[in-house]
C-alpha cells in the first residue's frame, strides 16, 4: 500500500487487506439510512468486523465532547457523510495511524474518495488493499496567558475571528520569532494544505497541493486592501496576539469554537507531530478533484451563454 507523498514522518503499517473497520456515519444526511443498510450488508458479506459510531451534532464545547477513539484497533475508519464528517472522524482519531476513508453522501465531499453510487465496487477494492494513503499535515494550537492553557488541534484550519463582536479586531502576527504584521480585519485563518480549499480559499487564500509542507496565514476582510495571504514553511510556529486596542475575538478549529480570546493571550499554532492518514483510491488525481468540485471549465469548448450577436 503505497503512500501518495514522501512524508517527513515514517509510514505506518497498514495491512494489505482490511479485516476490521469503524464506520463513522452522519445520520443527518438524506441518504444515510439507505447507505447504512447497504453498507452493513456488504461488510457482513465480506466478513469485516465493524464498529458503528455516529457523528455528534453542532453544540457548545463540541471540541471537548468528541470522545477519543485513538485506541481503536480497527484497520480503517470509513467516514460516511461529507467533509465535515471526515473532519470529525479525524478529530476523534487524531494521532492514530488508522487511515480514514471518506464516503461522500454529502454535498461537496472534497476530501472524500468513495462515491455513494460506486460504494460496493470501490469498497471491494479498498478492502483488498487497493488504496493509497495521503499523509495530511495537521496543526496544534495553544492559548497561553491565562492560569490554564487551552489546547486545540485541526486538520483544516485555526481561525481567530471577531465572532459575534460587530467590530473589527486587531491581530498581531509573527512567524518564528519574526514579526509579520498587524491585521485589522474580521479574522485570521491559519490553514493546512488540506484546509486551503475550505474557508481560506473563500477568503482569497491560495490552493496548496495537499502534501506540501507549508501553512498559510490569510486575513478575512482586512481593512488594508493590500494585505494578502502568506505561505510559510510548516516548521515555523505562528504566534498571534490580539492588539491592546482590539475588541473581543474567539478561536475556532475546523469550524468548532474552542475559546474566547483576550489581549492577554498568546495563540501559538504549529504543525502537529502526527499527520492524518487519509485513504484514497489510487487513480484519484487531486487536480481533477479541484477542477470538478470547483467547477472549473477551461476546455474552451463551451460558448458563453450571452455572446455577441
Ligand atoms: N466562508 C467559508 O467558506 C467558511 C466559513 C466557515 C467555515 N468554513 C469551513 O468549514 C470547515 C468546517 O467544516 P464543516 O463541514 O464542519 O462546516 P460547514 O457545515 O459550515 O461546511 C463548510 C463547507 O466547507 C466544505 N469543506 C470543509 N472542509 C473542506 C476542505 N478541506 N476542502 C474543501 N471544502 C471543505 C464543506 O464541504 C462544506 O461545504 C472549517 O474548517 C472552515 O474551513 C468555511
Ligand atoms: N448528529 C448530528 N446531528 C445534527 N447535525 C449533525 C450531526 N452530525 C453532524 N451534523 C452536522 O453535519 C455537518 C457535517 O456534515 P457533512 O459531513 O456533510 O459536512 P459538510 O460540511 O456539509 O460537507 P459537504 O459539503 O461535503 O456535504 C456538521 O457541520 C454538523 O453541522
Amino acid at each position: 500500500m503505497p503512500l501518495v507523498n514522501s512524508p517527513a514522518n515514517p509510514s505506518h503499517a497498514v495491512p494489505a487487506k482490511i479485516g476490521s473497520v469503524v464506520v463513522f456515519i452522519n445520520r443527518t444526511k438524506t441518504d444515510s439510512q439507505r447507505i447504512a443498510v447497504a453498507l452493513k450488508a456488504f461488510l457482513d458479506r465480506k466478513k469485516i468486523r465493524q464498529e458503528w459510531v455516529e457523528t455528534l451534532p453542532p453544540q457548545r464545547n463540541l471540541f471537548r465532547k468528541m470522545g477519543d477513539l485513538r485506541e481503536s484497533k480497527a484497520d480503517m475508519v470509513i467516514a460516511v457523510g461529507g467533509d465535515g464528517t471526515l473532519l470529525q472522524a479525524a478529530h476523534r482519531f487524531r494521532g492514530s495511524p488508522v487511515p480514514i476513508l471518506g464516503v461522500n453522501i454529502g454535498y461537496l465531499g472534497f476530501i472524500t474518495s468513495v462515491t455513494s453510487e460506486g460504494i460496493r465496487r470501490q469498497l471491494s477494492r479498498v478492502l483488498n488493499g487497493d488504496f493509497v494513503v495521503s499523509e495530511r499535515t495537521a496543526i496544534e494550537v495553544l492559548i497561553s496567558g491565562e492560569k490554564k492553557a487551552v489546547a486545540g488541534w485541526a486538520l483544516n484550519d485555526a481561525i481567530i475571528t471577531r465572532g459575534s463582536n460587530p467590530h473589527m479586531i486587531s491581530v498581531n502576527a509573527s512567524i518564528g520569532k519574526r514579526r509579520l504584521t498587524k491585521y485589522r480585519c474580521d479574522g485570521l485563518i491559519i490553514a493546512t494544505p488540506t484546509g486551503s480549499t475550505a474557508y481560506s480559499l473563500a477568503a482569497g487564500g491560495p490552493i496548496i497541493s495537499p502534501e506540501c509542507s507549508v501553512l498559510t496565514v490569510t486575513p478575512i476582510c482586512p481593512q488594508a486592501l493590500t494585505n494578502r495571504s502568506v505561505v510559510i514553511d510548516s516548521t515555523e510556529p505562528i504566534e498571534i496576539r490580539l492588539d491592546r486596542a482590539s475588541g473581543p475575538a474567539e478561536l475556532q478549529v475546523d469550524g468548532m469554537r474552542i475559546a474566547k480570546l483576550e489581549n492577554t493571550h498568546t495563540i501559538t499554532v504549529k504543525t502537529a507531530s502526527a499527520p492524518v492518514p487519509i485513504a484514497f483510491l489510487p487513480e484519484i488525481n487531486y487536480y481533477d478533484v479541484l477542477a470538478e468540485k470547483l467547477q472549473w471549465r477551461g476546455d474552451g469548448l463551451s460558448k458563453p451563454k450571452y455572446g455577441h450577436s
